[in-house]
């Protein structure tokens, strides 16, 4: 429906037609317009300065707070219309999310634009013309498979395969809650008459993902015109955004940026996002990106742990870790790695307690004290006099995979450059995306390797892990293999 809405034009408008919209619904603009950047056009519109401005001016922009589309807004637009209160209602726990209520309200606003769908289906709002503005993204979702190829061996490859099945999922939820609806059945699902396919699930997710911003006071939302200013990390970010009193969106100039007529306002999508992130969220890396900055590596507590189902049941944490660039290296963080790290004979122990209300609840424990939280796991290896071969071991489990990541990416790469140089199947864009970010976690990956390496050199030099490695010289301690 929305791909054929743009192609058809009744769900396109020009971007020169943005501004009279917003003064139509009150937005004000302070010196500012919205378009594409002359030099920068594939990136679609963005926010410009019209004139020169410096620290202390008015906000650069007001967006009334009935325009924010969060999951109040979408709630106060079903007070008046029946049909979306429904579908809410009938979706249940998901229709009460933000990402839920908001991404079945911009189905609504698609069909309520619908020529072909009777008028009163779907209540007309302001955001049913907003929608109109906003490009097809090509975010990884809408990747043919030759191009998701391009990924293999990166950590986007099994963060979008979890992605298209979990929109898989929630489309089929959407599906079996709203096909018993009449006019759902009418205009989305019926053979002849429906218009809904999966991928217009893909494009309204792709608009909330790519334009949601997490507003102070408000939480995950779409705000329309702050939502076409784009992105520039650190000292590239010129402006920044929050709630004034009466909750309207503001758009304000950073304290000591002074921009000429013409200069783009970037705000920040989050500087700490990693190169896997930009791509799945925004389809695009920064030009001056020059790391992939972080990136998250799965892990499998392994079978022959006699503790894995108990560390699986208790482990409240993403089963993998993440690596990151720090001031001084790269360096991990997991509470997984510790858990899994350890065991009965180390100190680690579980028990079913009873709770105050009579349920029973599996407990964590080191050295017989209670574990309140993952989080204390690392706390207590720490303090204890084994801390050093504790972290030998977790160095070497991320070395392992780090290890097995890196000869997944590598191996694949003569076959991958080849196919993405040489192949027609693939678009420009998504190829250029998938080399420069199979190049930034490559060189991320190789840092990361070196850096546990030298740490667990470190280790090996310690008293207490020489004790532990050398039983002959301290009954104690058994061998163990860290190679
Ligand atoms: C919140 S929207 C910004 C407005 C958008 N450019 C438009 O035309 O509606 C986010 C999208 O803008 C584009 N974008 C934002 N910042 C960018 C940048 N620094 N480089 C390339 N594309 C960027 C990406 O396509 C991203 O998914």
């Amino acid at each position: 429906m929305i791909r054929r809405g743009r192609v058809e034009g009744w769900l396109r408008l020009p971007i020169s037609a943005f501004k009279p919209w917003a003064d139509l619904n009150g937005v004000t603009f302070n010196g500012i317009k919205v378009g594409p950047l002359p030099g920068h056009e594939d990136r679609g519109s963005t926010v410009i300065a019209e004139r020169a401005l410096s620290d202390g001016e008015d906000p650069l922009m007001v967006v009334p707070r009935d325009l924010v589309l969060s999951l109040e807004g979408v709630q106060i637009h079903a007070r008046s219309d029946r049909n979306l209160q429904e579908l809410l209602d009938a979706l249940g726990d998901f229709g009460r999310t933000a990402r839920g209520s908001i991404l079945v309200f911009l189905l609504m606003q698609a069909t309520a634009a619908c020529p072909s769908v009777s008028k009163g289906v779907a209540v007309r709002s302001p955001l049913t013309d907003y929608i109109k503005f906003l490009p097809e993204e090509l975010l990884p979702t809408f990747w043919t498979e030759a191009e998701l190829n391009l990924l293999e061996g990166t950590t986007l490859k099994p963060a979008i395969e979890a992605k298209l099945k979990s929109l898989n999922r929630e489309y089929e939820q959407l599906r079996s809650a709203s096909e018993d609806i009449e006019w759902c059945q009418k205009y989305w699902w019926d053979e002849d008459t429906g218009m809904l396919s999966f991928d217009d699930w893909l494009q309204v997710d792709a608009m909330y993902r790519s334009r949601a911003l997490e507003f102070p006071g408000i939480g995950d939302c779409m705000v329309p015109c702050v939502d076409m200013a784009n992105h520039a990390s650190g000292e590239g970010t010129v402006a920044l955004y929050e709630t004034d009193g009466q909750g309207n969106a503001v758009l304000l100039l950073r304290d000591d940026k002074r921009l000429e007529a013409g200069d783009e306002i970037t705000i920040t999508y989050g500087d700490e996002k990693g190169a896997c992130e930009m791509v799945f969220s925004y389809g695009f890396i920064e030009d001056s990106m020059t790391s992939a900055r972080e990136l998250f590596l799965d892990l499998e507590i392994p079978d022959d742990d006699p503790l894995k189902r108990a560390k699986k049941f208790i482990s409240t944490s993403a089963p993998g870790f993440r690596l990151f660039d720090k001031a001084d290296g790269i360096s991990w963080e997991s509470d997984y790695v510790w858990l899994s790290c350890v065991n009965e004979e180390d100190g680690l122990d579980f028990r079913v307690l009873q709770t105050t209300d009579g349920n029973r609840e599996l407990k964590a424990f080191w050295k017989e004290e209670e574990l309140r939280g993952l989080t204390q796991l690392k706390d207590a290896l720490e303090a204890d006099p084994m801390w050093e071969v504790f972290r030998l071991r977790a160095t070497a489990l991320v070395q392992d995979r780090v290890e097995a990541q890196a000869r997944l990416l590598f191996g694949s790469d003569e076959g991958i450059r080849t196919m993405g140089l040489e192949g027609t199947t693939c678009r420009a864009r998504p190829k250029a995306l998938a080399m420069r970010l199979r190049t930034l976690e490559g060189s991320l990956l190789e840092k990361a390797w070196n850096s546990v390496e030298s740490e667990k050199q470190e280790l090996a030099e310690t008293e207490t892990v020489k004790r532990y490695l050398n039983p002959l010289s301290d009954s104690r301690y058994e061998e163990e293999d860290f190679s």
